[in-house]
């Protein structure tokens, strides 16, 4: 799967649906968050998604559990991505409601992965998909930094659950990666910052281009890795 977060329009929005990327982030409760939308948006954006294909989801920074709900149940989205640090107790409440998928980020960085001894607590509270993402200097998300190889698989090879892997994505960085995306679980890749042109904005050719390199089953030249020329 791919999936290209941050929409902030009804033109990005049918721009991912034509680039066929598989699930569209729509952020809600991102505080201070660059590309984060009122109630009210975000659940026009999650309608104008609609529930087929692309998949809308929701992505929250909301710790507070009666927040947390007011948006879930307001937006109408059925998958939820907690990309902070909501606890293993707030995704069991949350996965009470029948049809919610929730999707819960583990953060790597250098000194590994703060989550990492309470995995098995996410699983059993009933987590549908991990997604790996850069803690870098303590900032959390779009942090364009790569989740490295080692550190990656150190973390899913304590999931028994699939898992996304984000960080510094970009069309020309698959190879860097082979080694994580051979993981059994693995089950695609997110996407903001190398899915945008230079002011900032969704771009269809960037899209077009991640999206072809990550859904091939092989990898191509790695750009950032001069060896494989
Ligand atoms: O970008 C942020 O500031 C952010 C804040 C809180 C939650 C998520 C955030 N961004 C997400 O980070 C990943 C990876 O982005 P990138 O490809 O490295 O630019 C993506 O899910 C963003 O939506």
């Amino acid at each position: 799967m791919v999936k290209i977060c941050g929409v902030e329009s009804g033109r990005d929005v049918d721009l991912l649906r034509d680039c066929g990327a598989d699930l569209v982030g729509v952020w809600c409760g991102v505080a201070d968050g660059p590309r984060d939308l009122s109630v009210d948006r975000a659940a026009a954006l999650v309608a104008r998604v609609g529930a087929a294909s692309p998949i809308p989801v929701l992505v929250t920074t909301l710790t507070d559990e009666r927040r947390l709900r007011n948006v879930v149940d307001r937006t109408g989205a059925r998958w939820v991505q907690l990309h902070g640090w909501q606890p293993p107790a707030l995704v069991r409440r949350l996965k009470a409601e029948p049809g919610l998928v929730v999707v819960k980020v583990l953060h790597v960085g250098e000194g590994g992965c703060p989550e990492q001894r309470i995995i098995p607590a996410y699983e059993r509270a009933g987590t549908d998909l991990f997604l790996l993402d850069a803690l870098a200097a303590g900032r959390v998300g779009s942090t364009g930094t790569m989740v490295g190889a080692a550190a990656a698989l150190a973390v899913v090879d304590r999931c028994t659950r699939p898992f996304l892997l984000a960080g510094g994505i970009s069309p020309t960085n698959r190879a860097a990666c082979e080694a994580v995306v051979s993981h059994p679980l693995y089950h695609g890749v997110d996407v903001d910052g190398a899915a945008r042109d230079r002011r900032g904005r969704l771009d269809a050719e960037r899209v077009a281009q991640l999206i072809s390199a990550w859904r091939s089953s092989a990898a191509g030249p790695d750009a950032d890795n001069p060896a494989d020329d």
